[in-house]
């Protein structure tokens, strides 16, 4: 049997929010291991990195989800017993109405409606003197979610809807006011979801067949039972509000344009899947999600480490994006590096690893990418603009984090060019166009 490496500690909470995403990452480089014990929130803690580290966390046999995403982190980001706390068949049934709206055809209606939005807001970006593209995409973002699902997005209710899914989202690693901002945001945000359950159940409000809206509505567990309102609600927002949280990759995405103009120039010269390159360094650069969490089901050895029943174990995620073993010189911004990569479920893991179907791994992980490149493409081909003096640091100690100014754009001017990919859409004649399903151009 060999000893897990142990960090000497009473408790390392308050440096853990001290030092943010490099927490780990330290402390695995210290002990020279990829893996080491600590104490988190007063219990014991034994923390994977790399991909050996990721297959074990992703192994059904070994681990479960109950009771380890933190009750702080479920009244603020996911919901309570989400699809994100399951586990085994359960689990394993939920999270096949999550992948039944991920199809492509369904994917390509998101983009389709995002990228009509991205046309209006540009027209009015044009009569800015600033634009700040973090608060602008959010909108963007939460649009065109809106009109995916099927939810009912009021004009008047677009900017406060927004803001409350970037609460849920900005405070999953905050406490104090920033994590009461995002339990309020849960409060507020499930609420007016519940209704849309309702008025979907009783034929208040019409939703076609396929849409998240209908789908989530209709859902049955297991036992053939509906989803209680409430749950439906969380599990309808668990689509939503992880597109608006997009933003946050959006506006990473225009700082690296920004600080690494040479990409900016390989994405205009159309070198086939440079796009695609460029947003997912985007992801393994920039940070978002710092670890996951889960719980050893028994008793048993790996790699001759004892691991206890119960026992919490954290997956360094961040750690694993950064690590100079699984990337060449991971400090540096580099799109190529996607070009030969030909890696494993388990080393490449922004949004998690192992399978979608049967395991936790991120249900929007295509949308993310496709959204991601859809809004790179519009920001280098559709439009040009300044980026002013401002303050772009983004801070490390803070979870989850974005550049500090939240990306200012000002001499916004519309290129007259469409990336392939909008040619076919027309723009949206004007917000509250696409915002209410049933007047969206593309559903009729
Ligand atoms: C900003 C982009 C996103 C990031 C960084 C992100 C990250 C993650 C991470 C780290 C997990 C946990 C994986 C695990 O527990 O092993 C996760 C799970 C999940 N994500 Fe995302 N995500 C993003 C976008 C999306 C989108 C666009 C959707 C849906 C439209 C989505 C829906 C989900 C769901 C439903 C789960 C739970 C999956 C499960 O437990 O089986 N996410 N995401």
């Amino acid at each position: 049997m060999t000893n897990i490496p142990k960090e000497k500690t009473l408790d390392s909470s308050v440096k853990l929010l001290l030092e943010g995403f490099p927490f780990l990452q330290r402390r695995f480089r210290k002990f020279n291991s990829d893996i080491f014990e600590t104490r988190l929130l007063l219990q014991k803690v034994v923390c994977l990195h790399g991909p050996e580290g990721a297959a074990l966390f992703y192994d059904n046999e070994y681990f479960k989800r109950n009771g380890a995403v933190p009750k702080r982190v479920q009244k603020t980001l996911t919901g309570e017993n989400a699809l994100h706390t399951m586990d085994d068949a359960a689990h394993r049934h939920r999270k096949e109405m999550f992948m039944s709206v991920m199809s492509q055809e369904s994917i390509k209606r998101l983009l389709d409606l995002m990228a009509a939005q991205w046309q209006a807001y540009t027209l009015e970006w044009e009569t800015m003197d600033r634009v700040v593209l973090f608060d602008e995409v959010r909108e963007i973002m939460c649009r065109g979610a809106c009109a995916w699902t099927g939810v009912p997005l009021k004009e008047s209710e677009v900017s406060k809807r927004a803001d409350d899914f970037v609460a849920r989202v900005d405070a999953f690693g905050a406490v104090g006011p920033r994590h009461w901002r995002g339990r309020f945001a849960r409060i507020r945000s499930e609420k007016w979801i519940a209704r849309i359950i309702e008025q979907v159940r009783n034929g208040e409000l019409q939703v076609q067949e396929g849409t998240p809206a209908h789908t989530v509505a209709w859902h049955r567990d297991l036992n053939g039972e509906l989803l209680d309102q409430h749950m439906a609600a969380v599990e309808l927002i668990n689509l939503i509000r992880p597109i608006v949280a997009i933003a946050r990759y959006i506006t990473f995405s225009a700082l690296a344009l920004h600080q690494f103009p040479v990409y900016r120039q390989r994405i205009l010269a159309g070198e086939e899947n440079y796009v695609e390159y460029f947003v997912q360094e985007v992801r393994r650069y920039y940070p978002f999600a710092p670890f996951l969490g889960a719980r050893a089901r028994s008793d048993f050895e790996w790699q001759g480490y004892e691991f206890e029943e119960g026992q919490l174990v954290l997956l360094d995620v961040y750690g694993t994006l950064h690590d100079e073993r699984l990337w060449e010189r991971p400090t540096a911004f580099s799109p190529e590096r996607f070009k030969y990569w030909k890696g494993s479920k388990f080393d490449f893991i922004p949004q998690g690893g192992g399978d979608y179907d049967s395991g936790h791994r991120c249900a929007g992980e295509w949308i993310t990418i496709e959204v991601m490149k859809q809004a790179v493409a519009f920001l280098t081909e559709a439009i040009e603009y300044r980026v002013p003096n401002q303050d772009l640091h983004y801070s490390l100690r803070r979870m989850p984090t974005y550049p500090k100014s939240g990306f200012v754009i000002s001499n916004v001017r519309r290129t007259g060019k469409l990336p392939a990919a909008f040619a076919s859409v027309p723009p949206a004649a004007s917000h509250a166009a696409t915002a209410a399903p049933q007047r969206c151009p593309f559903l009729g």
